[in-house]
């Protein structure tokens, strides 16, 4: 039986998760495998809190520099967070040929190019399935199961803590902040939680699927990215009404040849299996050209799924390390080509979600339709509720695809208008056709 040895930076939410894994499941690991995993230093800046987990004396340290040198350490687990101590802290581990194992996918969205490069030199790897859909193993299925397709789309919802908030908003009619401070205890948010809520964990997710996919580190630039924030009970209300449910999304596409990339709230079909997708659980729907459509699904935050994660790569940089594996696949991948053409957001063309505040007065809602049809957008449907006290309308509507650009122009034409009396809302309806 062989052994490796194994340095943790971080010993919080996923860090307790790992050596907790490791303690219950190491044996079953080792029988499976003939590699033992031995958790041999844990450093954080903490090491008095109780984590519920009991490790022996000297493996804890406040050092995580020493943890990286220590020549007794095999490979290193990256679970600080964050892009700066931790960017120092990877490359250091990757430039003494170190395997590094992270589940931080901003350090990956903002430096992936120079890590994967940093890895490549070193003669060495970096394995992160656990920063995109946490337990999910889905870049071990894109790297492996789907390595001989063309992606031709995926489709996600990547964010626990989004798809929590918007599942018990549905379900519960709760306000925002408080299903917020919920996720936070749970464990499933980051520090700060903006980067969930704005959608910036989701794009994160998403460039790295997408580098994968396409073979080159997407920049964060090339992912027009908008959250959930101030999302209202009043949208979620009416795409129920119209048969829809309201999703966080990340969508990817290979437009022909350019990538195609945006995170969004999306109304999806109440009968597509996304909607089904609820509470702190992910589900990536990845096509590819030879397979055709597949779907993953589990656990996308937590302390023991995202665990699972980073013990499925522990293992298997544990194995390429000991049969002197050079760069892994999970390098090799993202380093095919130097650069990638992608998508003006103003030429994606998709449905949305419209719902207009108008003045109820004769003509008002032709002054709309001619504004839509200036800008080639058919309607699908239209639903124009009672009218308030004050004489206001809400109307709802639904679009058949147009182009992003015309969507832009009639909202502010539509703005402009004397019957109109507030900002138009537009959330993107996607109905996968
Ligand atoms: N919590 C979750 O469900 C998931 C988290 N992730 C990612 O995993 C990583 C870790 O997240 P969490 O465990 O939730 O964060 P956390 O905040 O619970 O843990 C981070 C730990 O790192 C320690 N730390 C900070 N600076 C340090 C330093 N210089 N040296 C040593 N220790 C230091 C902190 O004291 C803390 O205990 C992040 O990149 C996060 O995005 C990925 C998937 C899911
Ligand atoms: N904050 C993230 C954690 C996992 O990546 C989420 O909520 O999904
Ligand atoms: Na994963």
């Amino acid at each position: 039986m062989k052994e490796i040895k194994i340095g943790i930076l971080g010993f919080g939410t996923v860090g307790a998760g790992v050596v907790e894994g490791i303690q219950k499941n190491g044996s079953l690991m080792a029988e499976r495998t003939g590699i033992t995993p031995v958790v041999a230093k844990i450093a954080d800046l903490d090491i008095t809190t109780d984590r519920g987990i009991t490790v022996d004396d000297g493996v804890l340290t406040t050092d995580a520099m020493a943890v990286i040198a220590d020549p007794e350490i095999d490979l290193i687990v990256e679970l600080v967070g964050g892009t700066s101590i931790a960017r120092t802290f990877t490359l250091e581990a990757l430039k003494q040929g170190k395997p590094v194992i992270t589940a931080n996918k901003a350090l990956l969205a903002d430096y992936g190019a120079e890590i994967y490069k940093t890895a490549r030199d070193n003669n060495t790897g970096i394995y992160y399935e656990a920063a995109v859909g946490g337990g999910i193993p889905i870049l071990r299925s894109q790297r492996a199961g789907l390595i001989g397709n063309q992606i031709e789309s995926i489709y996600g919802i990547l964010n626990g803590t989004c798809n929590y908030i918007l599942t018990r908003m549905e379900r519960e009619g709760l306000p925002f902040d408080e299903i917020l401070a919920d996720a936070q205890a749970l464990g499933y948010a980051e520090t700060p939680p903006d980067l969930d809520i704005d959608g910036i964990d989701t794009a994160h997710k998403a460039v790295v699927l997408a580098s994968m996919a396409y073979g080159a580190p997407v920049p964060m630039s090339a992912c027009p990215t908008s959250g959930i924030r101030g999302l209202s009970a009043s949208e979620i209300e009416n795409a129920d009404e119209l048969g829809y449910q309201i999703k966080l999304l990340a969508i990817i596409k290979d437009n022909n040849g350019e990538v195609e990339l945006s995170v969004e709230p999306a109304l999806v079909p109440k009968e597509h299996m996304i909607a089904s997708v609820a509470d702190s659980f992910n589900a990536v729907f990845v096509k590819g050209d030879i397979v055709d459509d597949t779907m993953y699904y589990g656990r996308g935050a937590g302390r023991l799924p995202t665990g699972s994660a980073v013990i499925g790569d522990i293992m298997e940089a544990a194995s390429d390390t000991l049969n002197r594996v050079g760069p892994p696949v999970s390098v090799t991948m993202m380093l095919q080509k130097t650069e990638l053409k992608y998508c003006s957001a103003d030429n994606i063309e998709k449905r949305c979600y419209i719902r207009l505040c108008l003045e109820d007065k004769p003509g008002a809602m032709a002054k709309v339709m001619n504004i839509f049809g200036e800008h080639n957008i058919s309607i699908a449907s239209v639903v124009q509720k009672e009218r308030h006290e004050s004489g206001r309308a809400p109307v709802v509507m639904l679009t058949q695809k147009a182009r992003e650009s015309e969507f832009v122009g009639a909202m502010n034409a539509i703005q402009a208008l004397d019957v109109s009396c507030a900002e138009p809302i537009r959330m993107r309806l996607e109905d996968f056709g």
